[in-house]
């Protein structure tokens, strides 16, 4: 038996593509293994003469959505990752509640972001796309670059050193093929699975992990149009800290922060202490993720809460009637 740690590379439908130190390996799964149990990025034992896989080693991060297929199974995306590229152009419409779900995800999994704006040399003033963004979150790290630029994409070279690992992420057209061409000194032709779209358009359509310049490795993860949370609310929570301070105040432990007396949230609101477009990104999050979800972030009142609040309602009332006039 010859054991070697391989990082899978690509996942496929019966087989995984995975890289040693210097040599490319085929990997087909044992019976009792299936490849929708792999991720790229996963480092497995290998025995390089059957080419079995004894065992996958322990993931340091997942990056993970609900499956578009079956609803609320979790679909692995990508793992071992310390750095999430969120790739968005200055000359599209970003959208906030995009960017956000992302950001989300990789507060889940504890995983640094950082949005990357393509096509800054197509913009008078870059700087005011970065700003825009910058308002999402104080701390969230923004780069407007051009991704045909290898000088410029050395700013992003930082996530990219031996030993890290970056997926990144974003719509179709916005510079991911580009991105990883200039970090990885890729041709066109090798830079991943390419396929004519309805309009005759290339577009790459498979997960890759790929070697950047600087010495790490660098995941494309294309088809990710669509994105739905799975178990993200710990990801929710750090991304809106101080919404997750309000809600440990609500009077009720399972407030959904509708109609419930006691909700420090809506107090914020109408104090105007909490910020209303803030509130909305959170509540959205919330909402769409748990829209699949099997184990709601949220639940809806139940009658026991609703026997609760009313009693609580009515203690209100019998205090305040029992208060001595002033
Ligand atoms: N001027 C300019 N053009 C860019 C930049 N980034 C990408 N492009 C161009 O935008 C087009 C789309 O870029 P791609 O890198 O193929 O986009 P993608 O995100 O990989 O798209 P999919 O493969 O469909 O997911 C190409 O014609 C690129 O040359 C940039 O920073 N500046
Ligand atoms: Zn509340």
């Amino acid at each position: 038996m010859t054991l070697a740690a391989l990082r899978i590379t690509n996942v496929h439908r019966i087989r995984l593509h995975a890289r040693g130190q210097t040599d490319s390996h085929v990997l087909v799964p044992l019976k009792d293994q299936s490849t929708a149990g792999f991720a790229v990025g996963d480092w497995v034992l290998t025995d390089l003469i059957t080419g079995n896989i004894l065992k996958s080693l322990n993931r340091k991060s997942v990056l993970q959505r609900q499956s578009p297929r079956t609803g609320n199974q979790p679909q692995l995306i990508a793992a071992n990752i310390d750095t999430l590229f969120i790739v968005s152009s200055c000359n599209a419409d970003f959208k906030v509640g995009w960017i956000d779900q992302f950001l989300a995800m990789a507060c889940e999994s504890g995983i640094t972001p950082v949005v990357i704006l393509t096509k800054a040399d197509k913009v008078e003033s870059p700087s005011s796309w970065v700003k825009q963004v910058k308002e999402l979150s104080p701390d969230l790290i923004v780069e407007a670059v051009d991704a045909h630029d290898l000088i410029q994409i050395k700013r992003l070279e930082r996530w990219c050193q031996p030993g890290q690992s970056v997926a990144m992420v974003g719509s179709s057209g916005v510079g991911k093929s580009t991105l990883l061409n200039t970090l990885c000194e890729l041709d066109t032709a090798t830079g991943g699975i390419r396929e004519s779209d309805a309009q005759g358009r290339h577009t790459t359509t498979a997960r890759s992990l790929h070697q950047t310049n600087a010495g790490g490795w660098l995941v494309d993860t294309p088809g990710i149009r669509v994105l739905h949370l799975y178990n993200a609310a710990e990801g929710i929570n750090r991304l809106f800290p101080e919404i997750t301070e309000l809600t440990e105040k609500c009077h009720f432990q399972d407030c959904t922060h509708k109609s419930e007396p006691g909700c420090a949230l809506k107090a914020a609101l109408s104090d105007q202490s909490l910020d209303q477009s803030r509130y909305q990104r959170w509540e959205k999050l919330y909402q769409d993720s748990n829209k699949l979800s099997e184990t709601p972030d949220a639940l809806p009142p139940t009658w026991q809460k609703k026997k609760r609040i009313s009693k609580a309602i009515k203690q209100d009332i019998k205090r305040l009637k029992g208060k001595p006039k002033a």
